[in-house]
């Protein structure tokens, strides 16, 4: 399963974090978020990561031309689009930059609102689930609603995120069967200042999962 952490700012926390299992790291390219990094950051803070480790940045309604520069002078192998960027807008981004990973987080609001997902599916690499909060786009360490979820199968590959913990990891993955997870305020101690000792948690939560599936339990 892949598990995504977000919000790296520190380019020493992002050699850690992918040595404790991390295989992906998110990167926010927001500049209102308090994760903020620019490109120049970015770089320093992937130069040092093996080449299986997926780099990740988060956009929310950037321009093409904004996004294609900051992949470039970065070194990102993915972009999460993190607004209200359109199917079509995803298209163009996978137009721009072939080689690149192309996530479309929704923020999700309800049934109604999930049942979007299949319009973005033709577009993009992978779907990643968001809480939906009023006032921000995404770190709010809200949580979905696990339930609606249960009979979610997109024919992508999709991320669950949203308020994501160490404490509630196994409850959410005894529900549900994502490809994979992405954490940020769950493993932090103050936004951008990730959390190694709940980073490592997270880990060995997940480690007794796959213990327990191998061992029958
Ligand atoms: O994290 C941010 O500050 C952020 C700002 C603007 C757009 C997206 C942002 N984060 C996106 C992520 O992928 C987070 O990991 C995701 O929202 C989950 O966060 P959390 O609930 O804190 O685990």
């Amino acid at each position: 399963m892949r598990v995504k952490i977000c919000g790296i700012t520190q380019p020493q926390q992002s050699v850690a974090i992918a040595s404790l299992g991390a295989t992906a790291l998110g990167f926010i390219c927001v500049p209102s978020s308090p994760r903020y990094v620019t490109a120049g950051q970015i770089r320093d803070a992937v130069t040092p990561l093996p080449e299986n480790i997926d780099k990740i940045g988060v956009f929310a309604n950037s321009s093409i031309a904004e996004i294609y520069q900051t992949v470039i002078d970065s070194g990102l192998t993915g972009v999460q689009l993190h607004g209200d960027e359109t199917p079509e807008f995803c298209d163009q981004v996978r137009q721009s930059l072939p080689q690149v990973e192309v996530l479309k987080a929704l923020r999700v609001r309800s049934l109604e609102h999930l049942e979007q997902a299949v319009i973005y599916t033709k577009y993009i690499n992978t779907l990643l689930l968001d809480a939906y909060h009023p006032q921000q786009l995404g770190g709010t360490g809200q949580t979905l609603d696990w339930q609606m979820l249960q009979k979610f199968r997109p024919s992508c590959p999709w991320l669950l995120a949203g308020g994501l913990t160490p404490e509630n990891i196994l409850e959410a993955l005894s529900q549900l069967n994502p490809d994979g997870i992405d954490l940020s305020s769950g493993v932090e101690l103050k936004p951008g200042d990730k959390d190694l000792d709940k980073v490592a948690l997270l880990f060995e939560k997940l480690e007794s999962r796959e213990w327990k599936k191998g061992s029958g339990e």
